[in-house]
């Protein structure tokens, strides 16, 4: 039977694929949870959207679903004393303030729609100028050029920008809005971490850039857009509280962009410390301590946490396509239905058998940053067969992890001693161990893998005095953790890393002259809308211009 002094801790996890609901005790383990999938939106190639509306539904059942399993187990829910929001970042959010009612889908991180209003972003005078004061180099990934795109495209968002009703925030800043009852309380926030990836925010002030406000304002008056007050990571009263549900009154402390999440959960709290997180993408950070640095290797500067007035920072290596591309395999080429058996598919061969998988289905990313990339094979012979397809599907995350390795040696001069990870592809033994072999040093996965859920329970739970430091966290998930040594030869391991590499190089400009002429043709198109929108009645165009429908809603 439970104890009426037991402490807890409830979770959010708003990730890319599905959203849960965790429930922590104080030595970190998840005692309750409940996992939704939803809807995946691919409109048109590179395109990917979500209903954020479902979103918030998808939330909203997985709190009520593990609370069910919660009492169940014997324990009151009275017993909950703070509950942690951790979301995918960058998905970008418009609705109207008035109403709270979402004026599009929300894009998702991976979306490339932007690619031609990257390109010409960057080469507007000024450009090389924004990394340094936020972080992240102009690219389809951060927010900005998805809000950018929804004002240009997007007659119901430029309706209401012109009206001055129109609200931007990252899913974070959503769910917060929504879980506290939308515009009668009006809460609008977000943290740094999350508001880092905008690329509005100054990262060493941690306020909205007036400089790179001004860069991105020169068609639409980004100054016009409510965007969320940012916060510190971990705060007693700055999230609200929950206006609905079995939860109703309950408080939100703590809030992290997942990345974040999964450093703190895998207690990254000393510079020098790392994890990478192999979820639907991939994603390493590195603790570098109160002082933001700027890569010059092609990775971000990012905030890690702020949970005090000084905040912690991190250097990152993302990679766009990490268990999307087991999920590719499995519902796109019907390889499988279970993410485990792409796995057991890889081990059915001893090796790649000489084919390189370039999986970049959204472009490349870190440290690459190839927006004209697409997904592209190399070595396909006679002898190829599906367990290959699988091993270079898995093969091409450690490669780019490699690679972002190398690039944050060189930007902060330390080598690591061992990579912590986690997320859904860790699961995979045989990803784990090909990463030991290419990174050579030990790869520590721990037994229980919800670090980013439970990153989010300490910030919340921080904020209430649930755990009070660094220390009191000392023996949180450390029983049971798997170590893979490498094995590999270095001679091999070299010549494998050479060919990802001219795999690489071989698929820069797939899509460049191809779509420099469709981005033309869109901005005419988009041009003709714009002027007969003037003629027409409000009704009419409303009908032409409506949301693109969910065309496809199998899972990524
Ligand atoms: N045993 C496995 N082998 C390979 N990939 C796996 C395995 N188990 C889960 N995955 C992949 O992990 C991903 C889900 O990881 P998760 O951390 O839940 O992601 P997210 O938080 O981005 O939704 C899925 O893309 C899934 O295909
Ligand atoms: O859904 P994940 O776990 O791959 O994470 C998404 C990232 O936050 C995008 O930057």
């Amino acid at each position: 039977m439970a104890s009426s002094d037991e402490v807890f801790v409830g979770s959010i996890d708003q990730g890319t694929t599905s959203s849960r609901f965790l429930i922590f005790d104080k030595a970190g383990e998840p005692v309750a949870v409940h996992q939704e999938e939803f809807s995946q939106i691919y409109p048109n190639p590179g395109w990917h959207e979500h209903d954020p509306e479902e979103i918030v539904k998808s939330v909203e059942n997985c709190i009520e679903g593990a609370l069910k399993i919660f009492e169940k187990d014997g324990h009151s829910k009275d017993s909950i004393k703070a509950i942690g929001i951790t979301d995918q970042r960058e998905t970008t959010v418009v609705w109207d303030r008035t109403t709270g009612e979402a004026l599009y889908n929300a894009i998702v991180w991976t979306d490339t729609r932007t690619a031609a209003l990257a390109r010409e972003l960057k080469s507007r005078p000024g450009s090389d100028k924004l990394q340094d004061i936020c972080g992240l180099p102009i690219s389809t990934y951060p927010s900005v050029t998805k809000l950018l795109w929804l004002l240009r495209n997007q007659e119901k968002v430029r309706k209401a920008y012109e009206a001055g009703n129109l609200a931007f925030g990252t899913i974070d800043a959503w769910l917060i809005y929504k879980l506290n009852g939308g515009p009668d309380k009006n809460v609008f926030v977000s943290d740094p971490t999350n508001a880092s990836r905008t690329m509005f925010m100054d990262i060493r002030t941690l306020k909205y850039s007036d400089e790179v406000l001004d860069f991105f304002s020169y068609e639409f008056d980004l100054r016009k857009v409510a965007l969320p007050e940012i916060v510190r990571s971990s705060d007693p009263k700055a999230f609200g509280q929950i206006a609905s549900g079995s939860l109703k009154g309950f408080p939100i402390t703590g809030c992290l962009g997942d990345q974040s999440a999964a450093l703190v959960g895998q207690k990254g709290f000393e510079p020098g410390s790392a994890k990478n997180t192999y979820g639907t993408g991939c994603f390493l950070l590195y603790n570098v301590g109160e002082k933001p640095v700027i890569s010059t290797h092609g990775l971000l500067a990012t905030v890690a946490y702020q949970f005090d007035e000084k905040p912690v920072y991190a250097l990152e290596g993302s990679i766009a396509v990490a268990g999307s591309g087991v999920k590719f395999l499995m519902h796109n080429l019907g390889f499988s239905h279970a993410s485990h058996k792409i796995s057991e598919l890889a081990e059915t061969v001893p090796d790649n058998g000489g084919l390189v998988f370039v999986t970049a289905f959204s472009g490349l990313f870190a440290p690459y940053w190839i927006d004209d990339a697409h997904g592209t094979m190399f070595g396909i012979t006679h002898h190829t067969e599906r367990g290959h397809i699988a091993r270079a599907t898995l093969e091409a995350v450690c490669f780019q992890t490699k690679a972002i390795l190398d690039a944050m040696e060189k930007d902060s001069g330390h080598k690591l001693a061992e990579l912590k990870v986690d997320g859904g592809m860790s699961n995979s033994a045989l990803c784990m161990q090909t990463q030991a072999d290419l990174v050579s040093i030990p790869i520590i996965r721990p037994k229980m893998r919800e670090t980013t859920a439970l990153g989010a329970a300490i910030a919340a739970g921080f904020a209430v005095g649930v755990w009070k430091d660094f220390d009191e966290l000392k023996e949180v998930n450390t029983k049971g953790q798997t170590v893979f040594e490498p094995k590999m030869k270095a001679k091999e391991s070299k010549r494998m890393l050479k060919r990802w590499e001219r795999a690489v190089d071989m698929c820069r400009g797939w899509l460049a002259e191809e779509e420099a002429e469709e981005a033309e043709e869109a901005e005419e198109d988009a041009e003709e809308g714009r002027s007969k929108e003037a003629a027409e009645t409000k009704g009419e165009v409303e009908k032409e211009m409506a949301p693109v429908e969910k065309v496809d809603s199998k899972l990524a």
